[in-house]
């Protein structure tokens, strides 16, 4: 069994017990913000920057984080949305931290979680979030385009997230426009950013938001999704470990050429 399969095998378990509680619905605060409509403006790249305490590939990675004071940080050095992780099991997270973060940003924030049902759209968009992801690699593909449509009807944006080239395909069946290239490989871990080179080449369309995720690290690795053409980067330890997130986020915001891909 890979690790994915593990994640999943869990969460069927947490939304079969979830469909059992009876809890009054969170009331959203917040605006649905649109993170397409930012990066299509922006004349560099946009950066999801992302709350992660721990990972399944890293462990711990910064525990005891002020989860509103790096959600402020990430706000005032420019970030275009903030991605909070908020599976329990894996990584620590929780859906109070995307409550939480939401009420203090103005900017669109990610649930980024492993959805497989519609009770998880419903509870990350009443918990405040803007964005949802799916998981090409988690889903099959129906099940894939029911949660996309559910959750454009819910009047939220979709990051769809692919790996390789038949997720992508499938993908692009829905017509999305945020689409996701995640460096890493969810069943081995191993991260390479050619992932990224090799499958924006296989987009045709212009004007959508791609986003090279994971593996960020250096002003370099940006330049490099950028002449891939990716127009936004999730970026997750690096900030998270960063002594200076302004700084270190100044360096990675590299200016967009008009020839990249999803740019304009
Ligand atoms: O990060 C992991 O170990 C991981 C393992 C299994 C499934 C998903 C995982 N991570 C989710 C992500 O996609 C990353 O948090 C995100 O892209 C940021 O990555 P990074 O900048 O390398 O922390």
């Amino acid at each position: 069994m890979t690790f994915l399969e593990k994640i999943i095998d869990k969460k069927k378990q947490e939304v079969a017990e979830r469909k059992l509680q009876t809890f009054g619905k969170h009331t959203r605060k917040n605006p649905i913000y649109s993170l397409h409509k930012s990066v299509q403006a922006a004349d560099h790249i946009s950066i999801i920057a992302e709350i992660k305490r721990a990972s399944p590939s890293k462990g711990a990675i910064q525990m005891n984080v002020d989860i509103l004071e790096q959600a402020k940080q990430y706000e005032q050095s420019g970030a275009a949305a903030i991605s909070v992780l908020t599976d329990e099991s894996f990584f620590h997270g929780s859906l109070n931290d995307l409550k939480a973060v939401s009420e203090v940003v103005s900017i669109p924030v990610l649930c980024k979680d492993f959805t497989i049902d519609e009770i998880q759209i419903d509870d990350a968009k009443n918990a405040g979030a803007s964005i949802i992801l799916l998981i090409l690699a988690a889903l099959p593909l129906e099940r894939f385009q029911r949660l996309y449509n559910y959750a454009t009807e819910q009047g939220l944006e979709v990051l769809c997230e692919v790996h390789n080239a038949d997720e992508l395909k499938d993908a692009l069946t829905v017509s999305p426009k945020i689409i996701g290239i995640n460096n890493r490989n969810l069943k081995t871990f191993e991260v390479d950013l050619q992932t990224t080179t090799e499958l924006v080449q296989q987009i045709d369309e212009n004007g959508l938001t791609i986003i090279s995720e994971s593996g960020m690290r250096t002003k370099e690795d940006a330049e490099l999704a950028r002449n891939a053409g990716a127009n936004t980067i999730l970026v997750g330890e690096t900030l998270m470990r960063s002594e200076n997130v302004e700084k270190d986020m100044q360096a990675l915001q590299v200016p967009l050429s008009s020839s990249a891909k999803g740019a304009f």
